[in-house]
Parts: C-alpha cells; sequence; structure tokens
C-alpha cells in the first residue's frame, strides 16, 4: 500500500544552524523527497527584506505598457527569455492563463553552428526598460543570485539526505560561472478575465531543483499525491515551496519524486495570483542515464516502502533516459512556447508542430 500524503511537509531552515537540530532537518528532508516530492522551505536564508522588495516590483512590472511588454517579447530570444501574453504557453495541449517574463542568471552565448542546438538554450535575458521599472533589474539579479546560492546549498542537503556524500550532486552541474538558471515572474488573472480556469495544467518541472515563491496570498497551487488526488499547497510568509525536477528524479532513480502539480486560476473576482518559480538547471550535455548513483540499501528500502506512484496527469519531461539533459530542455521549451520555436529553432519545430502553429497546442 502507498504511503500517501494529504499536505506537504513544512521544513524550517533554521534547524541546519545547530548541530542538535540539524538531523532532524535532514531526516525530514528524506522522508519529503522520497513520499512527497514537494516541501514547504521555512525561514530560508535570503532577507526578508530583499524577497518584498522582489515582490512589490510586481505588479509594476506587469502594468507597463503592453508595447514595452512586447518590445521584449520571448519570440526575439532564441534563449527562450522575455515577456509571454497571456495564453501563448502550452501545457498538455491546452494554453496556460497566465502571462509571464523569464529572465535567468546572467550568461553569455558562445553557440556556433554544427554544435548541438540545445547549446544555444542558454544566454542573456531581456529585461524592462530601466527607466519605467528603476531598480527593478538589479533587485532580480540579487535575488537570483542568493536563490542560486540557496539551490547549491540545498543539493548538497538532498545528497545527505539520500545517504550520498555532501558534494554527492556536484558532478552534474557545470562550474557556476558556466551555469544558467531561469526565474519567472508569473501573473494569474482571476477566472472571469479568462477563457479558462487553467493558470498551468499538470506537468512535472524539468531540471534538479525549482524554488517557488508564492508572492500573493491566493491557494491556486496544487500537487498530485501518490493515489491521483490534488492537494493545496496554500501560500506561507517567509517560505519557499521547493520540489523536485524530472532530472533529479532520473538520477536517484525514482529515489526522489518528481510530483505532477499545477495552478487554479483565482476565483472570479479576486485580484490576479503572482509567483516566481526558479528552477535550477543542470550541465547540459549530461546524458543522466549513463551517471548513475549507487544509494545505501537502507535508503532504497524506503523506496519501496512507498510504493508505486499511482496515477499522475503529467506526462512531460520523460526523455532523460536517453537524451542529453539539456536537449531534454529544449524539447520541454519547443512545445511549451511553439511560437519561440518557429522563429528560432525551425527544424525541431517542425518535428513538433508538423501541421504548424497549433490554435490549440498538441504539446504535453
Ligand atoms: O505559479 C506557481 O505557483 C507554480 C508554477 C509552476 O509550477 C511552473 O511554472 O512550473
Ligand atoms: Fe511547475
Amino acid at each position: 500500500m502507498a504511503a500517501n500524503f494529504t499536505s506537504v511537509p513544512i521544513l524550517d531552515y533554521t534547524l541546519l544552524s545547530s548541530p542538535e537540530t540539524r538531523p532532524t532537518f535532514i531526516a525530514q528532508l528524506r522522508h519529503a523527497l522520497v513520499n512527497v516530492g514537494f516541501l514547504y522551505l521555512a525561514n530560508p536564508p535570503i532577507p526578508a527584506d530583499e524577497i518584498a522588495a522582489v515582490v512589490a516590483f510586481l505588479p509594476r512590472v506587469f502594468a507597463l505598457p503592453q508595447a514595452q511588454k512586447d518590445a521584449i517579447r520571448m519570440a526575439r530570444s532564441p534563449h527562450f527569455l522575455g515577456y509571454s501574453r497571456l495564453g501563448v504557453e502550452m501545457t498538455k495541449g491546452a494554453a496556460d492563463q497566465r502571462e509571464q517574463f523569464d529572465f535567468a542568471t546572467p550568461l553569455e552565448n558562445d553557440w556556433a553552428p554544427g554544435q548541438p542546438e540545445y547549446l544555444r538554450l542558454w544566454g542573456p535575458s531581456q529585461w524592462p526598460d530601466e527607466d519605467a521599472v528603476p531598480g527593478f533589474k538589479a533587485a532580480f539579479l540579487k535575488y537570483l543570485g542568493d536563490v542560486a546560492a540557496l539551490s547549491y546549498a540545498f543539493a548538497g542537503l538532498v545528497a545527505e539526505a539520500l545517504g550520498l556524500p555532501r558534494d554527492g550532486l556536484a558532478q552534474f552541474y557545470d562550474a557556476p560561472e558556466r551555469m544558467q538558471h531561469r526565474a519567472k515572474l508569473v501573473k494569474y488573472p482571476a477566472r472571469d478575465a479568462v477563457a479558462s480556469d487553467q493558470g498551468v495544467g499538470p506537468h512535472f518541472d524539468a531540471g534538479f531543483l525549482t524554488f517557488l515563491l508564492q508572492a500573493s496570498d491566493h491557494t491556486g497551487l496544487q500537487v498530485q499525491n501518490l493515489a491521483g488526488a490534488w492537494i493545496d499547497v496554500p501560500p506561507r510568509p517567509h517560505t519557499f515551496v521547493v520540489n523536485i525536477g524530472k532530472a533529479l528524479e532520473a538520477v536517484t532513480q525514482g529515489l526522489a519524486r518528481a510530483t505532477s502539480h499545477r495552478v487554479l486560476a483565482p476565483p472570479p473576482g479576486s485580484t490576479p495570483r503572482y509567483s516566481i518559480p526558479f528552477f535550477q538547471n543542470i550541465a547540459q550535455s549530461l546524458t543522466l542515464s549513463e551517471m548513475a548513483l549507487q544509494f545505501p540499501s537502507e535508503v532504497l528500502k524506503l523506496k519501496e516502502e512507498r510504493g508505486e506512484v499511482g496515477a499522475t496527469d503529467s506526462v512531460n519531461f520523460s526523455e532523460y533516459d536517453r537524451l542529453p539533459s539539456g536537449y531534454v530542455t529544449l524539447i520541454g521549451r519547443v512545445k511549451s512556447h511553439p511560437d519561440v520555436a518557429q522563429q528560432h529553432y525551425p527544424d525541431l519545430f517542425k518535428q513538433f508542430f508538423p501541421e504548424g502553429l497549433p490554435a490549440h497546442g498538441t504539446a504535453y
């Protein structure tokens, strides 16, 4: 009988600061990784005022004139970075009802024709006009840097919780200055303003770890438990929601679960919901099936005790068993943003969308 969950566990980062309480955190983390795939990280090591400053910018950035937002639209970027209008992104073949800006940690792109196309995926962000939102770029870059640092520290904790050496996951990253991690500002308008209640449809995240900031006081995020039931993950003050991406699930042979999740649009008449997910990437050229990790038998036993995952509505990012990680990410981006792919990756676009640009997508 599968161990199931009806809520997402809360882990307090400050438990790590004392040798007496640290083992408690690691044990809670082990449980969350194996049985849930989601956790709240309370009191993360990022100053509350730094987070508040970023949150305060959200309504202002989305309130920029449409022409200024369109000037940095994602379709201009081979790196899938920039602004996406409501309804252009797809999950499981249906349009997501959210508006968003994708930004990433700073990195130049040195791809040259003839190299694998996925090496084109990382590159510079497109930022809104500094005069229109003074200070936003600096505040968000600071935030990106600090969450990236937290994400590396957290990977060390994950390794420890799964019985690996503390640097047991370090082989999956290039040197920090050659890595890029992505985050986005997301706005989900209330249901009466949009075509459906699909804020974002059921999906898995790619990569290793996601650090999600729920930036307004709306329920809407839900995760799917082992039996397939949808469980609410309401916002909690001064927490990140941390979840496992498909790449981490792959390298841990399913010990750490990638858990299906979705967002429902806020109810009619509500204010918009805002969030900022941060996606930690891994090195692009790795084929994960060639990098098997060895786990202690007592940890592997936890997976048996969990049992099989009974049902899920998500199907994406299943290719980590055979393709380089960067290619898997690129396929995900192509399927989610076919208009961007059509501009910059015409061959892949034709492969995934042989009938042309979907009116109502066929992806996922
Ligand atoms: O907005 C949220 O709360 C979650 C978004 C999400 O799951 C995603 O963009 O991958
Ligand atoms: Fe997600």
